[in-house]
C-alpha cells in the first residue's frame, strides 16, 4: 500500500472572493480507504469534486496516478463518483443503468454483458437486473450506483455521502459491505462524510477538515486517541477539555494545575514550565472512586446526574474550578454512585492528551 495514487499539491479553491479550500496537501496511497470528514460547509465536497474533475482548482495541482489532471475533464480521468442522490436513469432498468458508461465508450456487447453481471454480483443484485429504479429500495438503488461506478474499473472511487439517505440500520450494514468491497477490490476509495462514527468504522485514514483546511490526517486510532487540535478533540467522539498551567516537569510527566490539584500527564509533544495548555480526556478513560485509593492523583467532585445511553451510563461529575466531566461507566459501576454523592475521579496519565 505504499504506491501513491492521488496527490493534492497546494490546492486552493475560491468561488468569487470566498476561499473554501485553503492550500491543501495530501498524499493518498493506492488501495487506501481515505475519508474526508468535517462539518457542513468545511470544503469536503469541493475537494472531492476537484479530484473528480467537476471543479478546477483556483491554484495548485491534482495528480492522479502520477499524472497532473487539473485540466482534464471528469470522463477522461481514472475515477468514478458515487453520489448520495444515486443519479440513476429512471427509465432504464438496473442492467442498462450499469451498462450505460460502457456503451458510451463503445465497449463490445459481450464484454459489456460480462462486466455488468460481474459488477451486479459484487453488490449482490444479480436477481434485480431487470428492475427499474422505482422498484428498488434506497439501499438497492445505492448498490446500483456503486455497481455503475465499479463497472468502469476505476483506479479511484469517489463517494460523496453515499449512505446519507439511508436509515441508520441499513447505513450500518452498507458501511460494512462497502468496506469489504473495497478490501476485496483493492481500489482506492475517497469517501466524504460528516458522520464521525462512519469515518472511524470504515477508513484506513481520516482527513479531518474545518474551514477549508485539514486539521489532522491520521488513522482512526490516532485521530481518536491523539487529537492534534481542540477542534478534532471536540468533533470526534465526546471529550472532556481542561485548561491549565504546567507547574512541574519530571522525566516522564508534565503536571498541570487544575484549580489547585496537580494532574500528571505523559506529554506527546514538548511542553515548558508555566505554559498554559489544553488537555483532553475521553469519558471512557475516566474512573469514579469512593476514595482516593492512594493513586497518583484523584480530583474530588460531586455526581450531578446519570444519563442512560444503552450499554453505558454517562455520569456527569462537577469538579473544582467550575469544570464538569462526563464519565462513561457500565451500569453496574455507575449505579454504585448516587446523585449528589461526593466522589473522586482519576485516569491513567498517558490517556490524557495535551492539544494545541
Ligand atoms: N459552486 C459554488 N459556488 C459558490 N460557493 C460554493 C459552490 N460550491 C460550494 N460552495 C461553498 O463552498 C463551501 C464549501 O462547500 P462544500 O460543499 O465543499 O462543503 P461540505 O464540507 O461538503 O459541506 P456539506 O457536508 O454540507 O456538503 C460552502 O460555504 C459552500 O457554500
Amino acid at each position: 500500500m505504499s504506491e501513491l495514487m492521488v496527490k493534492l499539491n497546494n490546492v486552493v479553491k475560491s468561488f468569487d472572493d470566498n476561499v473554501v479550500v485553503k492550500n491543501i496537501n495530501m498524499d493518498i496511497k493506492a488501495g487506501e480507504f481515505l475519508t474526508l470528514l468535517g462539518p457542513s460547509g468545511c470544503g469536503k465536497t469541493t475537494t472531492l469534486r476537484m479530484i473528480a474533475g467537476f471543479e478546477q482548482p483556483t491554484d495548485g495541482e491534482v495528480i492522479i496516478d502520477g499524472k497532473e489532471v487539473s485540466n482534464i475533464p471528469p470522463h477522461k480521468r481514472d475515477v468514478n463518483t458515487v453520489f448520495q442522490s444515486y443519479a440513476l436513469f429512471p427509465h432504464m432498468n438496473v442492467t442498462d443503468n450499469v451498462a450505460f458508461g460502457l456503451k458510451m465508450k463503445k465497449v463490445n456487447k459481450d464484454d459489456i454483458k460480462r462486466r455488468v453481471m460481474e459488477a451486479l454480483k459484487l453488490v449482490q443484485l444479480e436477481s434485480f437486473a431487470e428492475r427499474k429504479p422505482d422498484q428498488l429500495s434506497g439501499g438497492q438503488k445505492q448498490r446500483v450506483a456503486i455497481a455503475r461506478a465499479l463497472v468502469n474499473s476505476p483506479k479511484v472511487l469517489l463517494l460523496d455521502e453515499p449512505l446519507g439517505a439511508l436509515d441508520l440500520k441499513l447505513r450500518k450494514q452498507m458501511q460494512v459491505e462497502l468496506k469489504h468491497l473495497q478490501q476485496k477490490l483493492g481500489i482506492t476509495f475517497i469517501y466524504v462524510t460528516h458522520d464521525q462514527e462512519e469515518a472511524l468504522t470504515m477508513s484506513d485514514r481520516i482527513a479531518v477538515m474545518n474551514g477549508g483546511i485539514i486539521e489532522q490526517l491520521g488513522s482512526p486510532d490516532e485521530i481518536y486517541e491523539r487529537p492534534a487540535s481542540r477542534f478534532v478533540a471536540d468533533f470526534i467522539g465526546e471529550t472532556n477539555l481542561f485548561e491549565g498551567k504546567v507547574v512541574e516537569l519530571d522525566e516522564k510527566h508534565a503536571y498541570l494545575d487544575l484549580s489547585g490539584h496537580k494532574i500528571p500527564i505523559v506529554p506527546t509533544n514538548p511542553v515548558s514550565l508555566d505554559e498554559e495548555v489544553s488537555m483532553a480526556i475521553r469519558p471512557e478513560r475516566i474512573h469514579l472512586h469512593n476514595e482516593t485509593n492512594g493513586s497518583d492523583f484523584a480530583i474530588p467532585g460531586k455526581v450531578v446526574e446519570h444519563i442512560y445511553v444503552g450499554s453505558v451510563i454517562k455520569t456527569v461529575v462537577s469538579l473544582p474550578g467550575g469544570y464538569q466531566v462526563t464519565v462513561n461507566e457500565t451500569p453496574e459501576v455507575a449505579h454504585s454512585f448516587n446523585v449528589d454523592q461526593d466522589v473522586y475521579v482519576n485516569w491513567e496519565p498517558d490517556k490524557a492528551v495535551i492539544i494545541a
